[in-house]
């Protein structure tokens, strides 16, 4: 799915009323319907008092949109309008005058901190106050306002975005944005919900389409793709009844050192399980029977040293590398990684210690086979493109490191991002109880078992980062988030492709 700058909807927005001949108030009430139909599917009837807060915008519109089929279908409903401005908006207008047709109380007009009404944790906020139209942080008396909603244990309902949140530009006072429980928002996801800086403040989030203009959606390119189940099955290259192992290539995972060989057993089994047709582990002598014993079906190749990687030979060409799982940073093993890296054709994934000897050592930069994969978490990818002042920044350097080395960049987090060129691909799969030792050899792993198979290097990185995240949901369901381990990662690979074509849909997305 795509995701579009707060700029790009309102064009959709203007496009829409002009193709569809239908006027904005139109649009609106689309809007304001689909908040309704939730939230009448989620409350059933039940009798809380849902307290409205409207700025005076569209999103405020909205908001008087939600209220007044609420009121028609017999719920309480208290209707605020937070009125920071004089400069409301045609369709909140329209829409205030048409909330007086079904209740004979006024919305309630705030103006300052006295007008803040008492709320009961019971009621349920729904906040319409700021939408994609925010242009500065609250201020004075709304941003007490957001703090005292904040502050309330009510249950929290934001419409389009939580208020304070910019869809695409860096949030600059984290106090004046209100914390979210759920959010409702329009047509794609907007940026920040995927963001660490910004995420928590939307928690659970549903997309409701509100019927823009499909050529459009189809023709514009957006700021980000998201990726679910759909767009991983779109990419899965089915098999050919001719095929053989030979066809599914042959990977070399090169890892390990004393004591951390588990790396390197983590990411071979990773690359058998996504589908590789053979794999070889190239490892320290010390990691020899490790590997024999815990994967038989793997070949081995050891380095002449015991504990750590010194020269890496094979006498064959493998179909992919991935290196740098558990593999230490002694001196030789640098120099065997910038001679390694000089192999021709072969596509990379280059994962933990190979990132950082990188980081150490910025010239070998030089020698990345374009279209390497770089799989840095927070803290490798810091060193390599330096630090950053929030999200976007990080994001901004990111694409111009992948532009200028010709790599795509996995930045590895609770919504890991892929970076290739300009573009970003946005993963939702995948849980908190992945953040465990060797989750990330497991990638690597995968990763480079789908490379093996002729997936590209782009197509192999954002479709293995789906599939890893989907076997550690499939993991966590199984297990809890606590008890989940790497190999439980590994061990429902299997599974996570017999759910890509399962049937029932995954519907929410949450965080
Ligand atoms: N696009 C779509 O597809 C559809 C969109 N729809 C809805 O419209 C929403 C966007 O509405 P919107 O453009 O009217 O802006 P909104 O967020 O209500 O803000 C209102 C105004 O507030 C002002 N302002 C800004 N920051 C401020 C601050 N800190 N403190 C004080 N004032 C501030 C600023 O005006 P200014 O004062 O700068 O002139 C701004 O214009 C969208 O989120 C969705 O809910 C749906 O109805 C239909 C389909
Ligand atoms: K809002």
């Amino acid at each position: 799915m795509k995701i579009f700058s707060a700029a790009q909807l309102s064009q959709a927005d203007k496009i829409t009323i002009e193709k569809q001949d239908i006027t904005s108030e139109a649009l609106m009430e689309r809007a304001g319907e689909q908040v309704f139909n939730w939230l009448h599917t989620h409350l059933d009837g039940a009798p809380v008092t849902i307290r409205i807060f409207c700025g005076i915008g569209n999103n405020g519109g909205d908001g008087l949109v939600i209220g007044r089929l609420l009121i028609e279908h017999g719920y309480k409903v208290v209707v605020y309008v937070v009125n920071f401005s004089d400069k409301r908006s045609k369709n909140f207008l329209l829409n205030y005058n048409k909330i007086k047709n079904v209740t004979k109380d006024w919305p309630i007009l705030m103006t300052s901190q006295a007008d803040f009404p008492e709320i009961s944790d019971e009621d349920m906020i729904v906040d319409a106050i700021f939408g994609i139209g925010l242009n500065r942080s609250p201020e004075g008396w709304v941003r007490k306002l957001i703090q005292y909603l904040n502050a309330n244990q009510a249950f929290k309902l934001s419409v389009d975005i939580p208020s304070g949140l910019y869809a695409n530009l860096p949030l600059k006072d984290k106090e004046a944005v209100l914390k979210a429980d759920h959010t409702l928002t329009f047509q794609t996801a907007k940026l920040c919900f995927f963001l660490p800086e910004t995420a928590p403040f939307v928690s659970n989030f549903n997309i409701l389409e509100i019927g823009l203009d499909l050529d459009f959606i189809k023709n514009t390119e957006p700021i980000a793709q998201l990726i679910s189940k759909p767009e991983a099955q779109a990419f899965y290259q089915p098999r050919n009844k001719f095929d053989h192992k030979g066809t599914f290539g042959h990977v070399l995972i090169v890892g390990g050192s004393y004591g951390k060989i588990g790396a390197a057993v983590l990411s071979t089994s990773a690359a058998f399980k996504i589908g590789a047709g053979m794999v070889t582990a190239f490892v320290p002598e010390c990691g020899y029977s490790i590997l024999q014993s815990t994967i038989p079906e793997a070949m081995v190749i050891t380095d002449k040293e015991e504990k750590f990687i010194s020269n890496i030979e094979t006498d064959f060409k493998p179909s992919a590398i991935a290196i740098g799982m558990g593999l230490g940073k002694n001196k030789a093993t640098v120099a065997a990684l910038k001679k390694v890296l000089q192999l021709k054709d072969i596509p990379f994934v280059i994962d933990a210690d190979a990132l950082n000897i990188i980081s150490e050592n910025k010239s070998l930069l030089d020698f990345l086979p374009s279209n390497s994969i770089l799989t840095p978490h927070p803290g490798e990818l810091k060193r390599l493109i330096g630090t950053w002042k929030n999200d976007y920044d990080k994001l901004k350097k990111a694409k111009k490191f992948s532009e200028k080395h010709q790599v795509v960049l996995i930045i590895k987090g609770a919504y890991t991002i892929t970076v290739y060129e300009n573009k970003l691909y946005i993963n939702t799969s995948g849980n908190p109880g992945m953040g465990t030792a060797g989750s990330g050899d497991a990638l690597s792993g995968v990763i480079a078992g789908l490379l093996s198979q002729g997936y590209d290097p782009l197509l192999a990185s954002v479709f293995g980062v789906y599939m890893h995240g989907s076997a550690g949901d499939i993991a966590t369901g199984q297990l809890g988030f606590e008890a989940v381990m790497a190999g439980d990662i590994v061990e429902n690979i299997s599974e996570a492709y017999l759910e890509l074509f399962s049937r029932e849909e995954a519907h929410e997305q949450s965080q």
